[in-house]
């Protein structure tokens, strides 16, 4: 009896025991279902693999730095620059106008101030027979005009400038293109002038009014000029078409027209490299170049770039390439660095050729279509 009692007692507790067991285990909260991993942005590790690995599920992806597309800038217009660009050529030039307009308004003009003047026009490089000209010029008038008061020397003194520069020269860029086919300017001149620069600035120039451009970076002796043409293109969306050190200039400028006539472009601008080592040489370069481009597209103009301050030598430099290419404008460059603003008068009456874009400073907006009006303005001051 004893045992059957222990044994009842026993199956009591168990059965006990067991629901309570029971009970709790249906109580517990069931753990959260595991996130599954997150996928790296681009689905696919730096390595190149899908990441799947449990355990680095849980590390998160680096960033993707997704480059920002460059910033496409919109130059200003042509129409006008000269004169927004006054006071750059003002401090400049002033120097010459003020000292003309000074001796000019002396009681006594002898021959002593006569001699002064042209002294004046020499040094700020007008050229000795252009400045015997103004100086003889300017004695008749003064004679004929009796008095002279500031306004009148002022006149006076702006139109003969305006003469010698040369009011009815044709200085418009031919940049327009020709039904299908692009314009083609052809950039020359002696290294370090400024060509490259005066390529990038004349191609926002272009593209401020609003046409397209394509950029030849045939100047294939300094890998520099080609990297620099680049730099100025995609800031303005221009187009570059480049190849390798050495590579022969007449193929990158019959590629970039070719192009550039695929592409529908308005004009093509190309650089070159020119480099005085002979004029044989010199010629060959410049004359294939001319020749291979011929064969696609007309060239519309030869640019012949000058800086400014390198006077006669530069005068020198740039007869020797007007012989052996035919340069229909000039690009007088670093007009803001010098007083002689003269060697515009000096440099179209060596070449014959009109100076059609003046170079006033390193900003890329500083290339401006020449106004003669706006330059003696400029160079008498107010
Ligand atoms: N102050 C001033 N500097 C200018 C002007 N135009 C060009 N320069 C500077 O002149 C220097 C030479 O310019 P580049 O364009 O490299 O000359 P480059 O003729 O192409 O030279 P190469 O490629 O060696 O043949 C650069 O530092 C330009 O910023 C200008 O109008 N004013």
């Amino acid at each position: 009896m004893e045992y059957l009692i222990l044994a009842i007692a026993i199956v009591v507790v168990a059965v006990v025991a067991g629901g309570l067991f029971l009970l709790r285990g249906r109580g517990r909260t069931a753990p959260p279902p595991q996130a599954p991993p997150a996928p790296p942005e681009s689905g696919v590790s730096p390595g190149g693999t899908a990441v799947l690995e449990e355990d680095t599920a849980t590390v998160e992806a680096p960033p993707v730095e997704v480059p920002a597309p460059p910033e496409i800038e919109l130059p200003p217009p042509s129409a006008g620059r000269l004169v927004r660009l006054r006071a750059r050529l003002s401090r400049s030039q002033n120097a010459l106008g003020r000292s003309l307009l000074v001796l000019l308004s002396r009681d006594a003009l002898d021959d002593e101030a006569w001699e002064e003047i042209e002294d004046t026009l020499v040094t700020a490089d007008v050229g000795v027979a252009p400045s015997r000209q103004i100086v003889e010029d300017l004695r008749t008038k003064v004679k004929v005009l009796g008095s002279r008061d500031p306004a009148e020397v002022r006149a006076l003194l702006k139109d003969e400038l305006l003469g010698q520069i040369g009011k009815d020269w044709e200085r418009s860029l031919r940049t327009e293109p020709h039904g299908a086919q692009p314009a083609v300017v052809l950039v020359v001149g002696v290294n370090g002038t400024g060509k490259t620069t005066t390529c990038g600035k004349l191609a926002r120039v272009i593209v401020g009014d609003g046409r397209t451009v394509l950029l030849g970076a045939a100047d294939t002796f300094r890998a520099a000029a080609a990297d620099q043409l680049q730099t100025w293109g995609s800031r303005v969306g221009a187009e570059v078409v480049r190849r390798d050190e050495g590579t022969d200039p007449a193929s990158v400028a019959f590629e970039a027209v070719k192009q550039g006539i695929a592409a529908g472009v308005d004009t093509v601008i190309v650089d070159t490299a020119g480099r005085l080592h002979t004029k044989t040489g010199l010629m060959d370069e410049l004359g294939k170049v001319k020749r291979v481009i011929e064969k696609q597209a007309q060239v519309d103009e030869v640019i012949l770039v000058l800086d400014a301050t390198t006077g006669q030598n530069g005068l020198q430099q740039a007869r020797v390439f007007a012989e052996v290419v035919d340069v229909t404008g000039i690009a007088l460059t670093k007009l803001d660095g010098t007083a002689k603003g003269g060697i515009v008068i000096a440099v179209q009456r060596e070449l014959g050729v009109p100076v059609k874009l003046v170079g006033l400073g390193e900003g890329p907006d500083d290339l401006a279509p020449f106004e003669p009006e706006a330059f003696v303005e400029a160079i008498l001051g107010d």
